[in-house]
């Protein structure tokens, strides 16, 4: 099972690297890595397996994550409104997106960076995702609201970009143009 001490932290080079495209139809290994990247985050999110094995509460994860550079990434959250997101997708690609930006108002971290880092994350609001899905099936996702940052998050990651990269240097807590808080 994926513990804490499988994931990268900053430093590691894999993640800054642009990871590669896998293979279709998915390898058995690379749908075994998917299921298991999914499985991380349930026990994550599981108060007892987490406390158990010391596990930080995760809504997503790439593999560069686990310094495996490859575009793949599960993610796995009930939205506010109990919607369920559950997925383990491959070579996932943001094919359209909004012209307003979107930001979380209390910032972003990551299970990869083990220090607090302040300042609004500025994302596309709403994206259009495609990618391929763990039953080799194509998926064409329109998200938005916390779902989208999360997904902007993880593909960030497939293409050696940390969240931090995205916070204005200069004043941080610059409200992007045209961009609305997410609570
Ligand atoms: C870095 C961490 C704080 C662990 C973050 N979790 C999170 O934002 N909140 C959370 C987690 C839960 F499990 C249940 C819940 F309701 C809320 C997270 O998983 N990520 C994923 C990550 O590091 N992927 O590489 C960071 C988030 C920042 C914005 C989107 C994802
Ligand atoms: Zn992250």
């Amino acid at each position: 099972m994926i513990t804490m001490k499988d994931i990268v932290r900053e430093g590691h080079p894999a993640l800054t690297k642009v990871s590669e495209e896998v293979e279709l139809p998915l390898s058995t290994a690379n749908k075994d890595l998917l299921q298991e990247m999914i499985q991380f985050l349930k026990n994550s999110q599981n108060e007892e397996i987490a406390k158990k094995y010391d596990l930080r509460a995760g809504v997503g994860l790439a593999a560069p994550q686990l310094g495996i550079n490859k575009k793949l990434m599960a993610i796995y959250f009930q939205d506010e409104n109990g919607k369920l997101y559950e997925y383990g997708l491959a070579n996932p690609k943001v094919v359209s997106h909004s012209v307003g930006k979107a930001y979380l108002s209390g910032g972003e971290g990551c299970l990869s960076v083990d220090r607090h880092v302040e300042g609004y994350v500025p994302r596309h609001a709403r994206i259009t995702l495609r990618a391929t899905d763990m039953d080799n099936n194509p998926v064409s996702l329109r998200l938005k609201g916390y779902p989208s940052i999360v997904f902007q998050h993880e593909v960030d990651h497939l293409n050696g970009i940390m969240f931090y990269d995205h916070i204005n240097k200069d004043n941080p807590f610059e409200v992007p143009e045209n961009a609305r808080p997410i609570e």
